[in-house]
């Protein structure tokens, strides 16, 4: 194993927001950008004069890039970041902006990820979404990521024997944990036969495996453990992350992500185990991407997920709480924000301010990213090894 990195000692992240969701919004992603600095301030009394440092992800603020959102929220930062990778950028902006922090380059990062969704803006998004998809995919008939993704969960049950059910399990457990979440466009349980006689989208991915597109924006500051304190505000810690793109390119079909090749350098950074967290916040723009993380990120074997999946409970008091504000399956996929919700919460979770049930005693959370299908598969991923405050009780 390569030299690992250097520690986040000296890095404090805290202060998450959630701008609440709706199916569909008017406004622009601009518009989601400021209320999401609003909230901050509310929470905060932050004001733009205090912020010297700015990552952004979004899909639909083009033609603006980070230069653009800058200018048109009234910030004058001395380091800005935009991150393009979709469900990696939560944790690609939290390693940034540590490493920002970390050199001085800026001592209050402001890491905001907001989306629109208009009528037709989803796709609009598809439509001008890659040049591969434009070239290689559009042209016989794939309608954007559920036709890539079917393939992959069709080779991906077949490979390793797993069953709709296994997905169903997961969907279930993030519907439970949605229902104590006020914010969650999904408001009823979610029953077996549901999930099970939802409507084909592209088999073998049924409408429930799916998210739905909203509008929405999530925000979290990245400072100094004394500025923090300073503004009053509790933090957590980064004990590690890691971060690959394009891994594994010569796979014929995606089985993998990049977290399979780094996997072994993030729990020996994090000086911990898989079995030391209190829970998992992953990227679920599918289920099977769910699953695959599981097996990538060290909770199993590969090919041995269906069985893990049958031996846990993920709700919020089970024995391994997944996504606990419901994730992106049941609280809504607001495009770029859909990448950091599972960053604010796993925060919430840490700091024991959540939006809906607390699991008992959190003191440690992987968080995990994936993003990007430029044509056949997700290129980016990223994870991170978050760890709260010692005491809260
Ligand atoms: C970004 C990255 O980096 C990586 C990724 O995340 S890749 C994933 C990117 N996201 C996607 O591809 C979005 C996936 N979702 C979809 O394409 C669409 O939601 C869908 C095709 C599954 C459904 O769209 P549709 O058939 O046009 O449904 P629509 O007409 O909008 O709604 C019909 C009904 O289905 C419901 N519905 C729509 N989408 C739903 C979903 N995802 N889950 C549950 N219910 C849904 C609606 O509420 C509506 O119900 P009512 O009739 O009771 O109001």
């Amino acid at each position: 194993m390569s030299r690992l990195p250097q520690s986040y000692e000296g890095v404090a992240v805290c202060c998450p927001v959630t701008v609440p969701y709706v199916r569909f919004s008017p406004e622009s992603a601009h518009w989601w950008a400021g209320a999401a600095l609003q909230a901050l301030a509310a929470h905060t009394g932050l004001r733009p004069a205090g912020i010297d440092g700015f990552c952004f992800a979004s899909f639909s603020a083009v033609p603006d890039t980070v230069v653009g959102m800058v200018q048109h929220l009234g910030l004058c930062p001395r380091w800005m970041d935009h991150i393009p990778t979709g469900g990696a950028s939560g944790v690609m902006a939290l390693r940034r902006a540590a490493r920002a922090v970390q050199a001085g380059d800026a001592e209050l990062v402001v890491c905001l990820a907001a989306d629109t969704n208009h009528v037709d803006s989803f796709r609009q998004t598809l439509a001008g979404f890659s040049r591969f998809s434009q070239d290689a995919m559009y042209p016989y008939g794939f309608g954007g990521p559920n036709a890539t993704f079917a393939l992959m969960t069709d080779h991906f049950m077949r490979a390793y024997g797993v069953g709709r059910e296994s997905f169903a399990k997961i969907c279930m457990a993030q519907r439970a944990n949605a229902l104590s979440n006020p914010h969650a466009l999904m408001k009823r349980p979610l029953s077996f036969d549901e999930y099970m006689s939802s409507r084909a989208i592209c088999d073998p991915v049924h409408l429930l495996d799916c998210v739905m597109p909203c509008a929405g924006a999530e925000a979290f500051i990245v400072t100094t453990p004394e500025k923090a304190e300073a503004m009053g505000l509790k933090a957590v810690s980064i004990k590690a992350t890691i971060e690959r793109h394009n891994a594994f390119a010569s796979d014929p079909i995606q089985t993998r992500g990049g977290w399979a090749q780094d996997v072994d350098r993030l729990w020996a950074a994090a000086r911990c185990e898989p079995e030391d967290m209190d829970m998992i916040q992953f990227y679920d723009d599918y289920p099977v991407i769910v699953a695959m993380q599981m097996e990538d990120l060290g909770f199993c074997r590969k090919g041995e997920v269906a069985a893990f999946i049958e031996r846990h409970d993920f709700t919020i008091a089970g024995t391994l709480p997944l996504n606990t504000n419901g994730g992106q399956l049941s609280a809504g996929q607001a495009g770029a924000a859909g990448g950091f919700q599972n960053i604010t919460e796993a925060l919430r979770q840490l700091l024991h301010c959540p939006l809906g049930a607390q699991i008992p005693q959190a003191r440690r959370a992987l968080v995990s990213g994936f993003g990007l299908v430029n044509y056949d598969r997700g290129v980016c991923t990223g994870a991170v090894v978050l760890e709260g405050p010692v005491s809260h009780e």
